[in-house]
């Protein structure tokens, strides 16, 4: 026992030396950090702590990672929308490190637009995750072989693949409302056409305006206060559960402005504009699908709809027809082809206008006059001098002139198109000269329609 403790007491140090040997190790140690915080600032720390685990979480495995496909087209027929907005996005993403880039820019648009180049990349980082974006051009395409700038192609974004779900679900919806919130304010319309079975686009920058429009006071604001209370209705419309849309009808003689309302209406509500060529659709099912591929918050366009016999004519009947596929075309009436909207519609929940055109009210199925069919009826007319004041100002700048006066009196008899006065008006920029222009030709005018107006009394009298 005695040996035991001299053997303990040569190899193992008191209590005492202990404690003064752990003050002096905490008393450097606290030195030793002082030092380093006054030489390492925290910034610094950070950076060599997220690289020094970065560099083990690395070491340990390396990860596997997942690719998505964004599309130039989406079902080998419609526009891939996230696309549009990846574009957009990825735009603001663009930096010093892509050595050559595209750089564009709308007519209207404010700022300078960078895009990716084939073979470019552009590391974005959500939540944490990496995600690496390129651009590539398709290959079977002709014109991407040829023209090294063609940007037709698609995005690949690769990331790890334990993200994959968080990618699909959340990052793709950051994308979509962080490109929709940079567009606010400089969105460029589009104008979408069918063909092939699908919707096709081009930038629409018709200049007309409300304020621009040559036409009655009343009925323009008329339609603006129409178009603001639909909007502001989404709950009303979901309460008494019908679709959430408005349906116009624009009705007047060629020229009198029923496309400038229309390219109006889409520049003040800053929707799109799909033009849906009757003519073109080939079944029901195509017209279906045609209907369901329109955007929310957008115009459709059905013009010329008296000119349209598939729609207007409901009395035909199948024997008149030997071709199968065009008479199941001209069975749909303009009311059925309302009833297919209002159905395919009232299950989406998105605010849409629907704008029909026609020279010939009168000529058209008289179950889509009824009320309730399309909400409002504009009457497009004849210039009248208050039309014609905005006509004046827009071409010539200026609100008086003396031949005014002699303009005014003949205006209304002449049944002048807006149109046809505009024309005139450009004829010079100096306003004696170009409303001299407007005055030979409302005079002529008017002698032509007392002719037309005597001809046709002769021909009532003599009935
Ligand atoms: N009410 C109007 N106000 C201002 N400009 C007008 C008006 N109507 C016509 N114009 C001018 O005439 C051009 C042709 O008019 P627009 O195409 O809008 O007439 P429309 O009624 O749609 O004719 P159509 O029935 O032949 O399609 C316009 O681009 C515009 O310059």
């Amino acid at each position: 026992m005695a040996y035991s403790f001299v053997e303990n007491t040569r190899f193992y140090p008191s209590t005492s030396s202990l404690l003064s040997l752990y003050a002096s190790f905490s008393t450097s140690s606290m030195l030793l950090r002082n030092i380093y915080h006054e030489l390492v600032p925290k910034k610094l720390e950070t950076f060599l702590v997220s690289k020094f685990l970065i560099f083990f979480s690395r070491r340990k495995s390396s990860p596997s990672y997942d690719t998505f496909i964004i599309d130039d087209s989406w079902d080998g027929l419609d526009r891939n929308k996230l696309i549009d907005a990846a574009r957009f996005y990825l735009s603001s993403k663009i930096g010093p490190k892509n050595k050559i880039i595209r750089i564009g820019k709308f007519r209207g648009q404010k700022n300078v637009t960078a895009a990716l180049v084939e073979g470019e990349k552009v590391v974005d980082v959500y939540e944490g995750i990496e995600i690496t974006w390129q651009f590539a051009k398709q290959e079977n395409d002709d014109r991407s072989k040829n023209d090294k700038f063609y940007n037709k192609g698609y995005f690949e974004l690769k990331f790890e693949d334990q993200y994959r779900e968080k990618i699909f679900n959340d990052y793709l919806n950051h994308i979509v409302d962080t490109s929709k919130a940079m567009t606010k304010g400089e969105k460029v319309l589009k104008l979408y056409t069918r063909s092939r079975g699908g919707w096709d686009s081009i930038d629409f920058r018709h200049p007309s305006t409300f304020d621009a429009l040559a036409m009655d006071h009343n009925l323009k604001k008329s339609i603006i206060d129409d178009i603001d209370r639909f909007l502001a209705r989404k709950d009303y419309y979901k309460r008494i559960g019908k679709a959430w849309k408005r349906g116009y009808l624009l009705y007047g003689p060629p020229g009198t402005g029923k496309s400038s309302l229309i390219a109006a209406m889409a520049n003040y509500l800053k929707f799109d504009v799909f033009d849906l060529e009757l003519a073109n659709i080939t079944s029901d099912a195509d017209l279906r699908k045609a209907m369901l591929d329109i955007d929310r918050k957008s115009i459709t366009v059905i013009e010329d709809i008296d000119c349209n016999s598939t729609v207007h004519n409901r009395s035909r009947s199948k024997s008149d027809d030997s071709d199968d596929e065009s008479f199941y075309v001209k069975q749909f009436s303009l009311s059925g082809l309302l009833n297919c909207i209002d159905g395919l519609w009232s299950s989406c929940g998105e605010e849409r206008i629907i704008v029909f055109t026609t020279n010939h009210k009168e000529v058209l199925d008289p179950a889509l006059l009824r009320p309730g069919r399309m909400d409002m009826h504009i009457h497009m007319s004849y210039c009248t001098s208050e039309g014609f004041r905005v006509l004046v100002y827009n071409y010539l700048g200026i609100k008086e002139h003396k031949l005014l006066e002699e303009i005014d009196g003949l205006i209304q008899s002449a049944e002048a198109t807006p149109a046809s006065l505009a024309e005139e008006l450009l004829k010079s920029d100096d306003p004696d000269v170009a409303l001299g222009e407007v005055l030979n030709f409302l005079k002529q005018q008017k002698i032509k329609k007392d002719n037309e107006d005597k001809i046709v009394e002769e021909k009532v009298s003599s009935v």
